[in-house]
């Protein structure tokens, strides 16, 4: 089988779906979530941000030219992102500035890693973070208040167009990439999964 994004989602069904669903984001739904938990996954979150943000602009230096459009509409998005986090961190008196727990640790380091793979790996893990967050959000929408507005923020239609996009960018560079390339990026999209599927119960546990 042709290795793409899709093909990753359908021979991984069963660890695609645990990286997406999750008790966390179900009592969000529901408005039983507690306070702690949720505070958790914001701070959390924003530190993963970040990291992130470190990667989307490394792959940057490393995407082919007609790629990049669409990478730097990532990074202003980011931008935006992380600036709401304040916000909203600010709202609920919560300190960013506080260590990452060994999930999100570890989330940091895989991203870390990505780059020293080639840009067709890099490509395959950063469509693979967007699209599980996408794709959690939706499946666990609407969310009630004061949720809607994160629901909305990673379940919109904009997002989902811009995964689309990043996909659509993976499966291009990964066509023309050698076999050891294609067993990188399906090891990182498990990684990813597991540790997405990680990081939910991280939030999960407060
Ligand atoms: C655990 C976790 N996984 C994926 C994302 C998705 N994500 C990472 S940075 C960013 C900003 C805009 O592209 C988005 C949506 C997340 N936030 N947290």
């Amino acid at each position: 089988m042709t290795l793409t994004c899709a093909s990753l989602i359908e021979k991984y069904t069963d660890i695609w779906r645990d990286a997406t669903v999750h008790p966390f984001l179900q009592q969000c739904q529901a408005g039983t979530i507690q306070l702690s938990q949720f505070n958790t996954w914001l701070v959390q979150d924003y530190l993963f941000a970040v990291e992130c943000a470190r990667m989307l602009a490394r792959l940057v230096g490393v995407a082919p030219s007609d790629h990049l459009d669409i990478l730097l509409s990532g990074l202003v998005s980011i931008k935006d992102e992380l600036q709401w986090f304040q916000r909203n961190a600010a709202t609920r008196n919560l300190d960013l500035n506080t260590q990452p727990q060994p999930t999100c640790r570890e989330y940091c380091h895989l991203m870390a890693s990505a780059g020293q793979q080639p840009y067709a790996v890099q490509a395959v893990a950063i469509w693979a973070i967007e699209a599980a967050y996408n794709q959690a959000w939706r499946k666990h929408s609407p969310m009630p208040e004061p949720y809607t507005e994160f629901g909305d923020r990673w379940g919109n239609s904009n997002f989902s167009a811009y995964v689309d996009e990043l996909a659509r960018q993976a499966d291009a560079a990964i066509a023309v990439a050698d076999k050891t390339q294609h067993q990188a990026a399906e090891a990182f999209f498990l990684d990813i999964a597991r540790l997405e599927r990680d990081f939910w119960q991280m939030a999960y546990q407060g």
